[in-house]
């Protein structure tokens, strides 16, 4: 007669029964854990696996003993929890002919989760060292592998020049970026609301190019401890510019270190289609339509940051469909609850000579005011804090040119920052994607960096671009009449 101690890997998780079992019987047993975190270990079987079979019905428990005899482990779901949220009890345990050894091994699971977002310049005097950690990202500025020893050069070059026009547009709302205390207080409100589902985690901010830093924070959470971490880009579309980024930084850390590169890892590439986002979306649109005279002859104007169409056409990136995409799910969303508003959707920020996705906003407000529409409701898409393009570019430039277009009736949609329903989503998502961590594997990381590969050879880029690179490299006089033409 043997016995099985189950317990769980994590200090929420609470044993609640344990077991005598008897080979050819069926007992049952009974532990509590939470729905996501479930990993254990059975000294004899030498691997004890749960398994998350369906996120609706609840957890399959499957365990295989070391001679491959077939202890399993199954059940039904169970609700349970302070605050109602799902618990898994498992009902049943059958095992075979072989004997178990008495006690599992409870190893402390300490839970990371990283919110991965972009940065911004704090004070003035930041604005041009930010823009040039910006420019110096070779997935920011995409030069051909031949020339990549011009991306610092350049970086320091482009963010010299833009760095007034820049500088101008931080100190017009008020000096700095709010991005990091706005990604801070997201990040203790996810803290909050996974501890309401009974999850204690660490929560951790990485920007991609200003203070605190991902690599910062990857120390961070090195020196905590953390044994399973969920990487949550604030960016809710992926693209190569953003998410796909700052990925590839993390990976680049995680593949040179040893603690970290056995760390499990689960990765949330992109969530515009959840529920609790679209919903979020949909509830900010009309609530603010509602401060129209009449809303149902508001114009909902989705503004999205563009991205160079070669992304898009050349490296594969899933930005502009994830897009279109997510503005389909919000409008679909509002027709359910009878909002049948006409929308369009236009593409902001573009930097550079390069074409970028279209239409622009700019020539997209002047032709809807042409057109002789009179109320327009401004709603940020791919960005889920206010920033400087949502404070400046869209209240301040994009209103002023709206109004000189003929457009009567301005509004904007603030972005999400700390909305419950849309944190307690974020919440949701984590939960959802502890199951699934596992290693970042050489395999995976170089699956990933294939957006740089993927580039396709293009012999005329190549040409121009190079020419390019070394006549502005070469002469301070070209890259001023270039400035001026193109405006970085
Ligand atoms: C989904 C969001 C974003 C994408 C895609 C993106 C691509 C992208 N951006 C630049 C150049 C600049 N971006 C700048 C600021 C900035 N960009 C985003 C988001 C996306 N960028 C945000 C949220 C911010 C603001 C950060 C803040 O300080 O509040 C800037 C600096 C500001 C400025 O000078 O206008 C630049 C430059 C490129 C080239 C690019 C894709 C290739
Ligand atoms: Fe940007």
């Amino acid at each position: 007669m043997d016995a099985i101690a189950f317990s769980a890997a994590h200090s929420n998780m609470k044993l609640l029964d344990s077991n005598t079992l008897n080979p050819d019987r069926t007992v049952s047993t009974s532990f509590s854990v939470p729905k996501s975190l479930v990993s254990f270990s059975c000294k004899s079987s030498g691997k004890l696996q749960v398994r998350d079979k369906s996120r609706t019905q609840g957890l399959v428990v499957s365990c295989s003993s070391s001679n491959g005899q077939g202890l399993q482990l199954s059940g039904p779901v169970e609700k349970r929890g302070r605050l109602g949220q799902a618990f898994c009890s498992v009902g049943t345990v059958s095992y075979g002919e072989f004997a178990l050894e008495s006690h599992s091994q409870a190893v402390e699971e300490k839970v990371g989760v990283l919110l991965l977002n972009l940065g911004g310049p704090e004070t003035l005097d930041d604005v041009q060292p930010f823009l040039y950690n910006l420019f110096a990202d070779p997935d920011i500025i995409r030069l051909p592998r031949l020339f990549r020893f011009l991306q610092e050069p350049l970086a320091k070059l482009i963010s010299t020049f833009r760095a007034p026009k820049s500088k101008e547009g931080y100190a017009s709302i008020g000096g700095g970026s709010p991005l990091r205390k706005i990604t801070d207080e997201q990040a203790q409100a996810l803290k909050m609301a996974l501890e309401e589902k009974n999850i204690s985690a660490n929560v951790y901010v990485g920007m991609r190019y200003w203070y605190p830093f991902t690599e910062e924070a990857i120390q961070q959470i090195k020196r905590d401890g953390i044994t399973k971490l969920v990487v949550l880009p604030l960016y809710p579309q992926y693209s190569i510019s953003t998410t796909g980024s700052s990925i590839r930084v993390l990976q680049k850390i995680f593949r040179e270190d040893a603690y970290l590169s056995t760390l499990p890892v689960s990765i949330i590439k992109s969530w515009y289609q959840r529920e609790g986002y679209i919903k979020s979306m949909a509830d900010l649109i009309q609530t603010e339509l509602k401060n129209f005279v009449n809303p149902q002859e508001v114009m909902i104007f989705f503004s999205a940051h563009g991205v160079p169409v070669s992304y898009v056409e050349n490296a594969g990136d899933p930005y502009k469909d994830e897009m279109e995409e997510c503005i389909y799910l919000i409008m679909q969303e509002l027709k359910a609850r009878g909002v049948g508003n006409e929308h369009t959707l236009a593409y902001q920020s573009r930097v550079g000579p390069v074409q970028w996705l279209k239409p622009y906003t700019d020539e997209v407000l002047v032709e809807l005011g042409q057109k002789g529409i009179k109320s327009l409701l401004a709603v940020p898409v791919s960005f889920v804090s206010e920033h400087i393009e949502t404070l400046e570019e869209i209240d301040m430039e994009y209103k002023h040119l709206a109004l000189e277009s003929g457009i009567e009736n301005w509004g904007r949609v603030p972005a999400l920052n700390c909305k419950s329903s849309f944190i307690m989503d974020l919440a949701d998502a984590v939960v959802e994607a502890l199951p699934s961590a596992t290693a970042l594997s050489p395999h995976a990381s170089s699956a990933d960096t294939s957006d740089h590969g993927s580039f396709r050879f293009d012999p005329i880029r190549l040409l121009f671009g190079s020419i390019l690179a070394f006549i502005l490299l070469l002469s301070p006089k070209a890259f001023l009449a270039f400035r001026n033409n193109f405006y970085f």
